[in-house]
């Protein structure tokens, strides 16, 4: 069995959306099945994230449903101290979130989480174990602010197309990497379709263990995306929590 931890967490956004992350992440939580867990924010960003990890279970698949980008912190943590170099993190998202707090431009937190776990971010969020860019692997991401462009040209990522053969796979969604799919605070055009992010899923789950799966951002506004969702969602928490080898 899978632990499904439902995140209402909006705060870590700026978009006008934001408060509809709450509904989201129930709906999202809803879809995944499993074991369901609820956390209730906190007043702080710390609060919550202190929260969530009170709750991530000792060891088995974790699907955290957002709530913003910013829920993955604890979950992608636990992952990297559970399996250290081995872990590798399948970022599927329109956004790198590599801002610091001094690049970021809108001062959000979603979009700073995958640079604060890799040390660098509001030191009351960076985890005690960083991240190494190399545990990293990119797959549409496709609207990065100027100082994230730099400091991704500057960086040796992980690559898809090239994982060591005992990798074990955290993969997070974040729902603005789909083309067409509107239901978010920063929908950015030219994403993936459904089929693509499903068919990527798919081929990376059936060579390697996952171990955590995050589905972000989901601002219900249509009723298109909605039932997209209904098969979308079940279908990516059976390919991210069958155990492997199937
Ligand atoms: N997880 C997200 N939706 N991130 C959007 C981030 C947008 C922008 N790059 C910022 O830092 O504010």
């Amino acid at each position: 069995m899978y632990t499904v931890i439902e995140v209402p967490q909006w705060q870590g956004s700026r978009s006008p959306k934001a408060p509809k992350l709450v509904e989201g992440a129930a709906r999202v939580a809803a879809l995944a099945g499993g074991e369901h867990v609820r956390v209730t924010t906190g007043e702080t960003l710390a609060e919550t994230a202190a929260r969530v990890r009170a709750v991530l279970p000792g060891d088995g698949p974790t699907v955290t449903a957002g709530g913003d980008c910013g829920v993955e912190l604890e979950p992608i943590a636990r992952a990297v101290r559970l399996h250290g170099d081995r872990l590798t993190v399948v970022w599927f998202d329109a956004h790198g979130d590599l801002n610091s707090p001094e690049s970021s431009p809108s001062g959000a937190f979603h979009g700073m989480v995958l640079r604060t776990l890799l040390g660098e971010g509001p030191p009351d969020l960076v985890p005690s174990t960083p991240l190494h860019p190399s545990q990293v692997a990119f797959s549409g991401v496709r609207s990065l602010d100027p100082a994230e462009a730099d400091f991704l040209d500057r960086t040796r990522w992980g690559d898809l197309a090239d994982l060591r053969d005992d990798a074990v796979l955290y993969v997070h969604i974040d729902l603005d990497v789909l083309d067409g799919f509107t239901s978010v605070g920063y929908p950015e055009p030219d994403g993936l379709p459904a089929a693509e992010l499903l068919s990527q899923v798919e081929h990376l789950a059936s060579r390697h263990q996952v171990v955590g799966l995050g589905i972000t951002e989901y601002a219900p506004t249509t009723p298109a995306d909605d039932a997209l969702l209904t098969t979308l969602v079940p279908e990516l928490v059976r390919l991210c929590t069958t155990p492997h080898p199937r």
